[in-house]
């Protein structure tokens, strides 16, 4: 089949198209209704289909004889240790777990909230509330108990899974007070905690709130599979807006476990038995789709990497990782790469490693550039696949389809429309634009399965978000445009959502932080190019009259303050005093003009601004703190 034939067959004939997918997989009752409309007149995918994620991805591989092929591979450098689980111990460890939870009341459509290192206990927790029809949200580790709490009174979870600590490279993170730390702040308290105790840090447990795992997991009785429909949700991850409330990007179980089965041969091109291996975090929707459930609907076998690129011990360790388990896709983000590039420019670590079991190195969660697409080419030799997607979709939207029809890559484009996602590039007035001209990137309706439906208890953010701008379109907040051959070239998002070592964040939420010193009067927090992390947050601050503060002090203040709110995944590091801030004569801060100016690139004066002179004035202030990029 041709990507051509194939994009027109999902594009033309959708209902054809995604019930043969449908029947690669394993349902207690296949759906009769492919696509239909809900209360809300939103698409929906198979809702009379009954189903259970984890039985398609465990019990169905254990009944159809994969039970002792290995599901899951654990590598810890920062640990020392390692671990492999089968299809049968995966699949009795998370029925157990199962127990565990519905021993506490957890049943269908409850609540469970997930704050774990990459230890593959993350992967049993998920897979359990998944069992038993309840729905997950987990939370990167890397986010501080502010972001935790905020998590906690949306999603109201009845239990939290969680870890005494998390392991950084040569740190140890306690998990257990930043949760403790949550709960205190939360309007919403969990009724239970189960807490992994790690030998790095022992935690103090809860008299009456906390339990431990293994005394739990010891006294389980395994619960098994309860049923659900296709558009029952699976689960909520939280993703950053322009605000500082988090969007709960809600998941079905049908549409997830159909599109992921059809990406791992579509686009990865991986068969029953392959080692797939993304590293990333199990927090991240990447980790979601394609550490746990895609490479487990598809019977691969998936690792589960707790470890950084470089520093565990070296640049070398992922090419040790894909020699020691023969893995044959690896899927990471451009700053892995980026890093791995800083500390061996020559990949003279390569040599050391046989990878020759690698087929192909996916990439995404932020744009990839042209010169690290063209160094990971250049040093291992394997065909790189920049593919684009959003916490949103759960799947790509756009890659090269490695198991349909391959196609000669372009650098800086994430190839063609993945099918199912009729890509257009819309004006401002709604219009397709011609090809080469850039304008916002939306997706025609109806979505393919696995794309979100709502945001969690706040529909009317999820249709004001996406859905009004260009009615029948959503508007994926991301701008770009297409060649003309229909490759679709990923310029960065339109809003201010910034992408910071493959970590969406929002600069709005940064702001609000920043606006609480009680020496700032107001404050612009802008995302400026990083030659490591993709880009890197810097804050441009205005003193109160009469405040009096050393610019240093104030930084140091700052920082600390993002730290303890976001965590510090946020990587604010910098931040300036100005005089004032160019805004529009309506009071709106300029901010793209900002990003503009610090990235070195030409900028048009609008004709909507109070005082043009303000533009050279913030261009010599930042200029004179070193913020201002040179190019060329
Ligand atoms: C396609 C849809 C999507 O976009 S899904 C999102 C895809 N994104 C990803 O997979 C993320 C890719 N990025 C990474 O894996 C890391 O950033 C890599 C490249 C490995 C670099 O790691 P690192 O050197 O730690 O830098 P960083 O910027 O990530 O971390 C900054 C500070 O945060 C900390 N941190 C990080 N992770 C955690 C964690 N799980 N728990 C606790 N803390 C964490 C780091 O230690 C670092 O802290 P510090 O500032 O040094 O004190």
């Amino acid at each position: 089949m041709s990507y051509q034939a194939e994009y027109s067959n999902a594009i033309e004939n959708p209902e054809g198209f995604w019930a043969e997918k449908a029947a690669d997989l394993p349902w207690y009752a296949p759906p009769q209704q492919i696509l239909s409309t809900d209360d809300n007149g939103i698409y929906r995918w198979f809702a009379d289909g009954e189903m259970n994620t984890a039985y398609m991805a465990l019990d169905h591989h254990v009944e159809s004889g994969r039970g002792d092929q290995d599901a899951v591979i654990y590598d810890s450098p920062v640990s020392g240790s390692k671990r492999k689980l089968t299809y049968r111990e995966l699949r009795d460890e998370v029925a157990k777990f199962a127990g565990v939870l519905k021993a506490q009341g957890v049943t269908k459509g409850d609540r469970v909230v997930i704050y774990m290192p990459m230890v593959p206990e993350a992967l049993i927790a998920m897979l359990g509330v998944a069992r038993l029809g309840a729905i997950h949200s987990v939370v990167f580790g890397g986010f501080a108990p502010h972001e935790l709490a905020v998590r906690i009174d949306d999603a109201e979870p009845k239990v939290v899974v969680s870890a005494s600590c998390g392991l950084e490279v040569a740190k140890v993170i306690e998990y257990k007070p930043m949760l403790d730390q949550a709960i205190e702040q939360s309007a919403h308290k969990p009724q239970a905690c189960i807490i992994l105790q790690r030998p790095e840090a022992k935690a103090e447990l809860t008299e009456g709130r906390d339990i431990d795992w293994v005394e739990a997991m010891a006294q389980a009785e395994p619960a098994d599979c309860v049923p659900v429909k296709g558009t029952d949700p699976l689960y909520i991850l939280y993703t950053s807006g322009t605000t500082g409330k988090p969007k709960g990007v809600v998941r079905d179980n049908g549409g997830h476990a159909v599109a992921l089965k059809y990406s791992m041969k579509a686009i990865y091109n991986m068969q029953p038995g392959d080692v797939f291996w993304a590293a990333s975090d199990v927090g991240w929707v990447v980790g979601h789709s394609y550490i746990v459930y895609g490479p487990l609907l598809a019977g691969c076998t998936t690792i589960v990497y707790e470890g950084k690129p470089v520093r565990t011990p070296d640049a070398g360790a992922f090419w040790r990782v894909v020699q020691e388990y023969k893995a044959k896709a690896l899927f990471a983000a451009p700053t892995a790469f980026r890093a791995i590039k800083k500390e061996d420019p020559e990949a003279s670590l390569l040599a050391n490693y046989d990878i020759s079991s690698l087929q192909t190195i996916f990439m995404a969660g932020e744009r990839l550039d042209p010169p690290t697409y063209d160094w990971t080419v250049g040093k291992t030799g394997k065909p790189v696949v920049d593919h684009w997607w959003q916490t949103e979709t759960g799947w790509a939207i756009c890659g090269n389809l490695m198991g349909i029809e391959p196609k000669t890559p372009k650098a800086g484009s994430s190839t063609l429309p993945v099918p199912g996602f009729n890509v257009q590039i819309l004006g401002v007035d709604g219009q397709e634009l011609p090809p080469g001209e850039q304008g916002s990137i939306a997706l025609k309706l109806p979505l393919p399965p696995s794309c979100l439906p709502t945001i969690w208890g706040d529909f009317e953010r999820f249709r004001t978000g996406y859905l009004s701008d260009f009615p029948g379109y959503y508007t994926s907040g991301d701008g770009g445009y297409k060649d003309e051959e229909g490759y679709v070239f990923i310029m960065g998002r339109t809003d201010d959502v910034i992408n910071v070592a493959g970590h969406r964040l929002s600069t709005g939420e940064m702001e609000e932080i920043v606006a609480a010193h009680p020496a700032v009067a107001e404050c612009a927090v802008i995302g400026v190019n990083d030659p490591l992390k993709g880009q890197a947050p810097i804050g441009l601050v205005l003193l109160k009259d009469g405040a009096e503060v050393e610019e240093s002090q104030l930084q140091s203040e700052l920082v600390a303050m993002v730290r303890k709110e976001i965590g510090p995944i946020a990587c604010f590091q910098r931040a300036i005093i100005v005089q004032r801030l160019p805004k529009t004569r309506s009071g709106k801060i300029l901010r793209k003009l900002l990003r503009q100016i610090a990235d070195g690139q030409s900028y048009t004066v609008p004709s909507t601004i109070d005082d043009p002179a303000s533009l050279s004035e913030i261009e010599s202030i930042m200029d004179s703190h070193g913020l201002v990029q040179r190019n060329g």
